[in-house]
């Protein structure tokens, strides 16, 4: 658990909405620790003390699907078969279908909106199909198969099987991020380790980490790896937003490092600026990034020009990213408590001003306003990526169009818009020639966001249309009024299960609990909306 704990901060840019672990210990026995908040709040040092074991998983929430109700954090259990727990990045496209069949064929109870509990269940279903008392390594290769054959859309997953192994496999296009890397052992064994970036590795001490291809599984077990490709891949297709601002630059994803992949978008971009800049006759005194993301866009794109580069912007480092808060109220606020304009590198310049990427305009809006409030003469803003015009359906949360600032828009429009003086975007081909150059062997990157191809088919406009109805910013705040009803009315019954689980407990039916509620959870932080928790698990320890 400590591991898996520090692996989990690393990734902290992932996901700041929950966070969970599940470990297995002697006896086959699963123990968890799962709330909405960050690694650091909800990992205290008792709780992950409480995580005993040799072999678990972990996961941060962004949610992509269904709400931020802390009974959609992850890792999901199922008791049936086997003992399942399972963590998914990503998003599916065809939950519809899934959650008919889970009702009308397989008669699993599905109880809550995130899809990652409908990928388990599919896997739990496929897993049941062999009907076998105990299973082997070629079952668990059937099973992911028909999963892959089921589900559409972008999982990177890991699911471990109490007392037998852990089992991390990815999407036929590979849409999302998966390795996996070792670290030998005195003795001679070896430590495994699956992961959505490299950088969770390295820190670890694990080495020789491998990209999971697309359609493959990797099984880890006390005796070894076994990995397969059990689907053919489809189109190796890896999103391109991963480079342009979700993963760490210190990262190697696909074999391509987000570093460089940054540092050729800023030298792209500069072209494309000096080229601008020329047709309208306009200098630029300084070029100012916007922390974090841009920097390392943004330093190179000065340096190409041969422009000064100055960090006019301070950041507050206990401030995480803006783009990936649940709500545009909290978004907004955000950028004011964390980014700062420094008077002194704006005051009666031209500024140039690179970000990674201009999405719903949140954070340009309010910088662009900052650095004219401090005296700037003409404000320009320069965007390694290009206008994202299109929804993302595959583990990035912007499925609603009109919230998408160039979405309908010309440049000059997204300019007004954000108040900037002007605004230069990177074109789509020198994106994807800055992040191909580095593994020409990928052949086509998932971009749809910019071109509106969407890689694994499926999504047309009557797809985006209901994506927009269940997940725009309105509709995600009435759904969690309606969920946090929902479990306030489930309060009363389970407040009187709870009680009862505690005289279990008290008469020694749980090790691991130390509170009085059996749960390990003192009584006054008790979880009350129990419905949907993991029947079963011993919970170390829960934030109300
Ligand atoms: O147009 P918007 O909707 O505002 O989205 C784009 C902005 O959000 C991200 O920053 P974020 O604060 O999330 O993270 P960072 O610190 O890694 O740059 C990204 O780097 C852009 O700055
Ligand atoms: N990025 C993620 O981890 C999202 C996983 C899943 N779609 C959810 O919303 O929980
Ligand atoms: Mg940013």
């Amino acid at each position: 658990a400590p591991e898996i704990c520090e692996g989990l901060s690393l990734l902290q840019h992932r996901g700041q909405d929950a966070c969970g672990i599940v470990t297995c210990g002697p006896r086959g026995r699963l123990y968890q620790c799962k709330a909405n908040g960050m690694v650091r709040d909800v990992f205290t040092q008792e709780a992950v003390a409480r995580l005993i074991g040799g072999m678990g998983i972990g996961h941060v929430r962004y949610p992509t699907a269904g709400t931020s109700n802390h009974a959609e954090a992850q890792p999901f259990y199922v008791n049936s078969p086997y003992g399942i727990t399972f963590a998914h990045n990503g998003n599916l496209i065809n939950t519809a279908a899934l959650l008919h069949f889970m009702d009308a064929v397989a008669h699993r109870h599905i109880n809550t909106s995130s899809d990652s509990e409908l990928l388990l269940n599919i896997f739990a279903d496929h897993l049941n199909e062999t009907g076998k008392f105990r299973i082997n390594e070629e079952d668990i290769f059937v099973a992911v198969r028909g999963l892959m054959v089921q589900a559409r859309g972008a999982y990177a997953c890991v699911a471990m099987l109490a007392g037998f192994g852990i089992i991390a496999f990815r999407d036929p296009n590979g849409i999302r991020p998966l390795g996996v890397a070792r670290r030998p052992i005195p003795g001679g064994a070896t430590d495994w380790l699956c992961a959505s970036e490299s950088a969770a590795a390295d820190v670890g001490g694990f080495v020789d980490w491998e990209d999971v291809r697309p359609g493959e599984a990797v099984i880890l077990t006390r005796c070894g790896v076994s990995r397969r490709q059990v689907i053919p891949a489809a189109t190796f297709a890896p999103d391109i937003f991963e480079y342009v601002y979700l993963a760490r630059p210190d990262s190697v994803l696909d074999g391509i490092s987000v570093y460089r992949s940054r540092m050729a978008m800023g030298n792209a971009l500069a072209q494309e600026v000096q080229r601008v800049l020329t047709e309208k006759q306009i200098t630029v005194d300084v070029v100012i990034p916007v922390p974090d993301t841009s920097r390392v866009a943004a330093l190179n794109l000065a340096q190409t020009l041969g422009l000064p580069y100055r960090e006019g912007f301070v950041k507050n480092r206990y401030v995480g990213r803006t783009f990936i808060m649940p709500e545009q109220q909290m978004r907004k606020k955000s950028v004011r408590r964390k980014l700062n304009a420094m008077a002194l590198e704006f005051a009666n310049k031209n500024v140039l001003i690179v970000d990674d990427s201009i999405v719903r305009g949140t954070t340009s809006r309010e910088i662009i306003q900052m650095a004219k409030d401090v005296g700037s003469k003409k404000v320009i803003m320069a965007s390694c990526a290009p206008p994202i015009r299109y929804p993302n359906v595959y583990g990035i949360d912007m499925p609603s169009r009109a919230e998408l600032v160039a979405h309908g828009r010309t440049t000059e429009e997204v300019a007004e818009a954000i108040g900037a003086d002007l605004v230069i975007f990177q074109t789509l081909p020198d994106l994807v020639t800055s992040v191909r150059q580095l593994n020409p062997s990928i052949e086509r990157f998932e971009c749809s966001v910019f071109d509106g191809e969407y890689v694994t088919g499926g999504v047309d406009a009557a797809y985006l249309d209901h994506l927009e109805g269940i997940r725009s910013d309105n509709m995600k705040t009435k759904a969690a009024v309606v969920n946090g009803l929902a479990s306030a009315q489930a309060a009363a019954a389970v407040v009187a299960v709870g009680e009862a689980g505690a005289a279990a407990g008290a008469s020694g039916a749980s090790s691991a609990s130390g509170g009085s509620d059996g749960t390990g959870t003192p009584s006054s932080h008790r979880h009350t909306d129990g419905v949907d928790d993991t029947i079963g698990l011993h919970n170390t320890w829960k934030l109300s």
